[in-house]
């Protein structure tokens, strides 16, 4: 068996590359940075740190690495592979659609394509697979859309492993390195993938998967936004400090509740069972062993104050199903003033605040009407966290 990976960052090595090595399954993976594809090949290997577990720590081998670009190459990789994942981030998956699209079509002209081809997903974005397949099918000739209609599976997956960048003493003995949490399974969508999907020790397929990424966009990522958004303006650094400070306790666990009756409503879960889930996100975000930071989690917050992301789509949500969003509105209000200054998206984030205001934000980054319930409850929280000296 052979696998291919889209995407050569965190997850892509921290966590598809170590079940693919355990699996002792061989591997290309392709990427659009070439310092990182030439680091790939040059060293051969690299080190993922387990927090917590370094009993099963690993050093990864058998790869290859191919650059984006090279389309001919993909193709050739992309049809000796059984299985391709993919983990470019959400906000690139069109592009990579671009380049998936050519090598499509060089597979077609070039290689048969006469059995299923399977895709896994593994982004935190909303309906990450109908995304790529619709982007990949807008840009194939009418040729090959019977065959991609016909082979091509792309499924979802929920990732639940976390992957942090290392520290500079473990990058300067591996500048490939990566720091991951203590979690081994990877749930993908069965009954997207045609055929019979390939064995592999840590991927569990799952029949009635609709809602599942969902569900944990809105419990795990909602309140991973949530504690460090208010962890920047409380002045935690790391993730841990911001998910035990009482303070904002209270809030996530607001949120935890929200999203939960929602969920519970949208997919008919057992409440309890959702209530559970919720605990084993505190308890991830409240374990001493597990080091993560405010800074990974808080950003890029332009995309994660998009109108489906993490919080601003768990706020509609929670209102469809007849909730207040306070909690959310809160993470909200704290993510409008994020202000990192090293995060290119946090100053132009500042800068729109400053010369365009936040309805103006609302209304073009998060895609909410100035007059709506939504935007005057969001206000409202920040006016109380500049009540409370959280935003000055
Ligand atoms: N890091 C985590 O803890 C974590 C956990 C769960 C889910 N995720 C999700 O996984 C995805 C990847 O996250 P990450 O932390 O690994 O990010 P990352 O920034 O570490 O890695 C992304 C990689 O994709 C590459 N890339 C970008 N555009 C590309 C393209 N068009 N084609 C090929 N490669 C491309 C980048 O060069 C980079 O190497 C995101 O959707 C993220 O939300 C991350
Ligand atoms: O990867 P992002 O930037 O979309 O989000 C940051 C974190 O919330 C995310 O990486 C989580 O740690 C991960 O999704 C595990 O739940």
């Amino acid at each position: 068996m052979k696998a291919i990976v889209f995407g050569a960052g965190k997850i892509a090595r921290g966590f598809i590359g170590h079940l693919l090595y355990l699996n002792r399954i061989p591997f290309v993976f392709v990427d659009v940075n070439t310092q990182l594809v030439s680091l790939l090949k040059e060293r051969k290997n690299y080190r993922v740190y387990v927090m917590g577990n370094p009993e099963r720590n690993g050093l990864i081998q058998d790869f290859d690495a191919t650059e984006l670009s090279d389309v001919h190459a993909v193709a050739r990789e992309w049809s000796a592979a059984d299985i391709a994942f993919i983990s470019v981030g959400g906000k690139n998956l069109a592009s990579l659609a671009e380049a998936l699209a050519e090598a499509f079509v060089i597979r077609c002209m070039e290689y048969k394509v006469d059995s299923p081809i399977h895709m896994i997903v593994c982004e935190n974005w909303k309906k990450p697979a109908d995304l790529l397949r619709q982007e990949i099918r807008n840009r194939l000739p009418g040729v090959c859309t019977e065959a991609f209609d016909r082979w091509v599976g792309i499924a979802e997956s929920a990732v639940m492993r976390s992957g942090v960048e290392p520290t500079e003493s473990m990058l300067n003995g591996d500048p490939l390195c990566v720091r991951v949490s203590d979690y081994w399974e990877l749930p993908v969508d069965r009954e997207a993938l045609p055929g019979e999907p390939a064995r592999i020790e840590g991927i569990r397929y799952i029949d009635q998967f609709a809602g599942f990424l969902e569900r944990k966009f809105y419990t795990y990522n909602a309140a991973n936004g949530t504690v460090s958004y208010l962890g920047y303006l409380r002045g935690h650094e790391s993730l841990y400090d911001a998910a035990i400070d009482p303070e904002i306790v209270k809030v996530l666990d607001g949120v935890y509740r929200e999203t939960g009756e929602a969920l519970v409503r949208k997919y008919g879960i057992l409440p309890q069972e959702q209530k559970a889930f919720a605990l084993s996100s505190r308890k991830k975000l409240q374990d001493p062993g597990i080091v993560d930071f405010v800074e990974r989690n808080a950003r890029d917050p332009i995309r994660k104050l998009g109108p489906d992301d993490r919080l601003v789509g768990s706020a509609r949500l929670v209102q469809e199903y007849g909730g207040e969003p306070e909690g959310v509105a809160t993470a909200i209000a704290a993510a409008l003033y994020y202000d990192h200054p090293q995060d290119p998206s946090a100053k132009q984030l500042k800068s729109l605040r400053e010369e365009k205001g936040i309805d103006w934000i609302l209304a073009s980054v998060c895609r909410i009407a100035e007059d709506e319930r939504l935007a005057l409850l969001i206000k409202d929280k920040v006016f109380e966290l500049k009540r409370k000296g959280w935003i000055s």
